[in-house]
């Protein structure tokens, strides 16, 4: 079911709003918390979610040394979320400490670890502050490939990556490893700060596993209408990857 492979954020300052959200859309079933929500506060939001057997994305883009990053994916993967984030640009031995170490945390918690999945690139950045900004000297795509392949390497279960890598990360990294696209926007919606977007349905096509979208849904006038164009369009499109997370 294609609707099941849309992520939608919870990008909002607290809780009361976090829920009328959650209300407004009980058709989606995999919710994202990132860095405005959990850090304005804290993981209360993870059980409300499993409260309603939601499934959760939880995106905090850990970017740190190896000892502090394997330290944060221990005390995350307790919360029993199905996946986790991490800078690419950490370097190999913080991604290894990072994929042993959420291991290590949902052991000790009893609970299933999360994927691990790595930040290639953001996709607010486009080729010229890549160039420009990062003074990185790779073409963007071959960039985000390196990432990619680095997170692979080093034992992560995924990649996060913009729908415009995703066809070449795909036809490059294993099967089962998950690619989870954000910057995904219908053609009637705004594209905002995302420099790299697809429409979902080309997204999919291009073989990503999950389709994080936000604004279009959230910010629209009505949210379930939006979420309901969004599901038809995927509809006329089969998935080529169904790789459920569990
Ligand atoms: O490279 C990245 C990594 C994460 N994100 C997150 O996805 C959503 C996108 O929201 P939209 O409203 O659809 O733009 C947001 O929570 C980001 O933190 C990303 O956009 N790009």
């Amino acid at each position: 079911m294609n609707a099941e492979k849309i992520i939608v954020p919870l990008d909002v300052s607290d809780l009361d709003s976090a829920i009328a959200l959650i209300n407004k859309l009980p058709q989606v079933t995999f919710w994202k918390v990132g860095l405005e929500l959990f850090t304005s506060t804290g993981p209360k939001i993870l059980d409300i979610l499993k409260s309603q057997e939601k499934r959760i994305f939880l995106d905090l883009k850990f970017h740190d040394i190896p000892n502090t990053v394997a330290g944060a994916c221990r005390a995350a993967a307790g919360y029993g979320v199905d996946l986790l984030t991490i800078h690419a640009t950490c370097g190999s031995d913080a991604l290894k400490a990072a994929a042993e170490a959420v291991e290590i945390g949902a052991e000790k918690a009893g609970t299933k670890p999360p994927q691990l999945i790595a930040i290639t690139l953001l996709t607010s950045i486009s080729p010229r502050q890549l160039a420009f900004d990062l003074k990185i000297p790779l073409e963007l795509p071959e960039f985000a490939l390196e990432m990619a392949l680095l997170a692979e390497k080093s034992g992560l279960n995924g990649a996060v990556c913009s729908p415009q890598e995703v066809q070449q990360l795909r036809e490059t990294c294993k099967n089962d490893f998950l690619l989870v696209c954000p910057g995904v926007r219908p053609t009637w919606s705004e594209k905002g700060d995302q420099k790299r977007s697809l429409t979902p349905s080309q997204a999919i096509t291009a073989g990503a596993d999950y389709l994080v979208i936000g604004r279009p849904i959230t910010a629209a006038a009505e949210p379930e209408l939006a979420w309901n164009l969004i599901v038809e369009e995927l509809k006329t499109f089969p998935t080529k990857n169904q790789r459920p997370l569990d």
